[in-house]
């Protein structure tokens, strides 16, 4: 039975770890193995499935520690991230995350590279990427921050796909992971533009928080409209026989909750406001969901 002091001690570190977050990149993780597993006949043993959660967990969890660990002081100001648990002394010295981070770091690496050298590849890349390019290098310093920093987001479905199968990596597997990487700057800049005060008070230029709200609002719109766009591709991909990989379940979801999105952001660019660009900065994350949802439905058949 774990005492009281313990348990918190517990619930403090896995808030670090930001769950939330990470519950969606080891969807996507999931989402791109079951269906590879499906498209390619391939059953998935427990002991892959272990390695591929296991590992994407503690990789997501462990970027997430870090950048947390990086970017305490401003975290400290900023009203949204104030109360987390280094900045608000949960977590105290804060050197007792960043041990926490790089411990998960490790196994993350050693759970990828179990695998195969691919998904290991993938992991220290997302590792980087995230920890190193955007938080460490351009977060604070460009207004593209989440473009270069972004392609880290795609790392867990890389790492899914690939613990199935090489065969189409470099297509099917790509698009999958571009699904996310597609979908990032409609989710992080609805955001700002909704606590643009916040980064602006800790001078993060986040381009909706630097830009005036009528560009950003239009950066939104066309960013939504481009992940849309991407969103249907799969719908056209054919295997080496010439037969389509996905069909009509995989395509009208895409089309219907694409066009809900769509719709969102037009109401954000024609009646700009904070409940507008909160409302779609909701509405992105079951939104990707629902893609990679529709992908595993569609691909048992
Ligand atoms: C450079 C890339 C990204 C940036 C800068 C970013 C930034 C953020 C920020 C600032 C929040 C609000 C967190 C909070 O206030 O607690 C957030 C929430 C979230 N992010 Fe991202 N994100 C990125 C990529 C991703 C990716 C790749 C995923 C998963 C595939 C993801 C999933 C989520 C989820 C599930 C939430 C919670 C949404 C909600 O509360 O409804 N993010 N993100
Ligand atoms: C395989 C692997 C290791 C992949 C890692 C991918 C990963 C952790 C993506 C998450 C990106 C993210 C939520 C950044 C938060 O930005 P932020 O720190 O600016 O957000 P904040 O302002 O809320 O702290």
């Amino acid at each position: 039975m774990l005492t009281t002091k313990a348990s918190s001690r517990i619930k403090v570190y896995y808030e670090v770890t930001k769950p939330k977050i990470w519950y969606l990149l080891v969807f996507t993780a999931i989402g791109a193995a079951f269906t590879a597993s499906n498209l390619y006949h391939i059953p998935i043993s427990p002991l892959t499935w272990c390695l591929v959660i296991g590992g994407v967990i503690a990789g997501s969890a462990s970027a997430n520690t870090l950048t947390n660990y990086n970017d305490r002081d401003i975290d400290a100001i900023m009203e949204r991230t104030k109360d987390r648990p280094i900045p608000s002394r949960r977590i105290f010295p804060a050197e007792k995350a960043l041990y926490f981070g790089l411990i998960l770091a490790a196994i993350s690496l050693v759970s990828a590279f179990a695998i195969n050298m691919w998904a290991g590849i993938f992991m220290a890349f997302g590792l980087a990427d995230n920890i190193l390019i955007y938080s460490k290098l351009l977060k604070r310093r460009s207004r593209t921050n989440i473009v270069l920093g972004g392609f880290s987001g795609g790392a867990p479905a890389m790492i899914g796909y690939v613990a199935v199968t090489s065969t189409g990596l470099w297509d099917l597997g790509l698009v999958m992971a571009g699904l996310v990487f597609v979908w990032i700057p409609m989710h992080i800049w609805s955001l700002t533009l909704h606590v643009k005060e916040d980064y602006n008070k800790v001078n993060v230029p986040m381009l909706t928080a630097v830009e005036s709200e009528k560009t950003s609002v239009r950066v939104i719109a066309g960013t939504t409209l481009m992940m849309v766009l991407f969103s249907v591709l799969p719908f056209f991909m054919t295997d080496t026989s010439g037969k389509h990989l996905f069909h009509e379940i995989y395509l009208y979801t895409a089309i219907v909750s694409g066009a809900i999105m769509i719709a969102l952001s037009v109401w954000l660019l024609v009646k700009p406001s904070e409940k507008a660009s909160w409302t779609l900065f909701k509405f992105s994350s079951p939104y990707l969901a629902i893609l990679f949802i529709a992908l595993m439905i569609d691909s048992v058949h």
